[in-house]
């Protein structure tokens, strides 16, 4: 039996691990501390996570952090004190997070307890004019042959994972036009098993864990709307995160700005969409949940045993975005040409993963496909110009 290859880390000076955290990091700090009216003692502890984080060792959470004990089993203990680039770049990145909100008093009692620093970029993301234009498209698909439309709601989710929604009937040329691979940087569409796994199953329960707020939980949202409209889901489980986490994860509180968005949206579609979604969480079609695993720096082969029974009712569990993928597959650098079924055999369900390629993991690539896309030179791996729909049914295609 083969073993796995290790853990993606970020101390290889100028790999993407460790751009991320020497180039994207210090250019969010930057950002948030631009957004953010922080006080002094808040802007400095922000500016000593960078500083720890690119030159130090990982110091742990104090002991009066809730999760202190929750994150030394999560491998604080085996890992604190170390170099930040000798933890797996999973580890590493979900802690920066979580002690950024140490940094900035999210967990802490006073007045910046349970502020989400990145609310400012959320809300103005949702509130910007192009929302509109992208729900009024909604208008144009109602009109769709019913595959059609599905096809298109499906494009929209995935490809609101790189935040560049749009209701189009094709996803956005990749502009990586590139031999041997698809044009319109769909490198894998699992999309008829999809559905055909909806269609087959009686009264399926369909789980969606979530990524991004805004502009990529919209699409979710009316995706998750067309699904139990269309009796393709008799209920559906959105899963958010507890906390903020990557920037723009969505909680609770982005859930209910989203589906006010579209409740309040001009186009009738979006509008009607808002009422359905809203009529669904009051009755129960819909239900918010999360976990404190979604903040995890683990991958999902060590859900706990509670969220795997919870999901394991599901008849198909549909992750989005790059970071769930990395989780699901596991934050290694796998053989691009791994089977899919074989990376997720441990999910407690029949599961697909809707992503835009934005770090170096992936598997279920063609071995032609993934020389062509080497042989342009290009980031493919993580410019976010190329997606996967892939699915995964332990009874096979339905
Ligand atoms: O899960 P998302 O939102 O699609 O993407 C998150 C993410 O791509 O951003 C980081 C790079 O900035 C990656 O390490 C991480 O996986």
């Amino acid at each position: 039996m083969p073993t796995d290859p290790p853990a993606f880390r970020s101390d290889l000076p100028h790999s993407f691990p460790w751009s991320v955290f020497h180039r994207r990091h210090p250019a969010l700090v930057t950002q948030l501390l631009d957004v953010v009216p922080y006080g002094p003692a808040q802007r400095a502890a922000v500016r000593d996570l960078l500083v720890e984080s690119t030159t130090g060792v990982l110091e742990p959470l104090g002991e009066h952090a809730p999760d202190h004990a929750q994150w030394l089993a999560w491998g604080g203990r085996e890992l604190y004190g170390r170099p930040w680039g000798e933890a797996p770049f999973l580890w590493a990145e979900s802690y920066f997070y979580r002690r950024l909100l140490e940094a900035t008093g999210y967990f802490r009692p006073g007045a910046w307890q349970g502020v989400d620093p990145f609310a400012p970029l959320k809300n103005a993301e949702l509130a910007g004019p192009e929302v509109d234009g992208e729900l009024a498209a909604l208008d144009g698909l109602s009109e769709l042959p019913d595959e059609r439309r599905a096809a298109a709601l499906l494009a929209a989710a995935l490809w609101g994972n790189r935040a560049d929604l749009s209701f189009r009937l094709q996803p956005p040329a990749a502009g990586t036009g590139t031999a041997g691979a698809p044009p319109s940087g769909l490198l894998v569409d699992h999309g008829p098993l999809l559905w055909s796994t909806l269609a087959a199953a009686s009264s399926p329960r369909v789980c969606l864990i979530a990524d991004n707020a805004g502009r990529e939980l919209l699409p979710d949202l009316v995706l998750l709307d067309h699904l139990l409209a269309g009796g393709l889901a008799a209920e559906a489980v959105l899963y958010v995160k507890p906390h903020p986490y990557y920037v723009s994860d969505a909680t609770t509180t982005d859930v209910l700005a989203a589906v006010e968005r579209l409740y309040a949206a001009p186009g009738p579609q979006a509008a009607l969409t808002g009422r359905r979604l809203r009529r669904a969480l009051t009755t129960g079609a819909l239900t918010l949940r999360t976990h404190p695993f979604f903040c995890a720096p683990l991958p999902f082969h060590d859900l706990p045993a509670d969220l795997r029974t919870e999901l394991s009712g599901a008849a198909l569990t549909i992750l989005k975005g790059d970071l769930n993928y990395r989780r699901l597959v596991g934050d290694r650098p796998w053989p691009a040409t791994t089977a899919f079924a074989a990376a997720v055999g441990h999910f407690p369900s029949p599961v697909a993963a809707l992503r835009t390629l934005k770090s170096e993991v992936v598997v279920g690539l063609e071995a032609p496909v993934v020389a062509a896309l080497d042989a342009t030179g290009t980031p493919w791996r993580t410019g976010g110009t190329h997606a996967l729909i892939q699915v995964h049914h332990p009874a096979g295609t339905r």
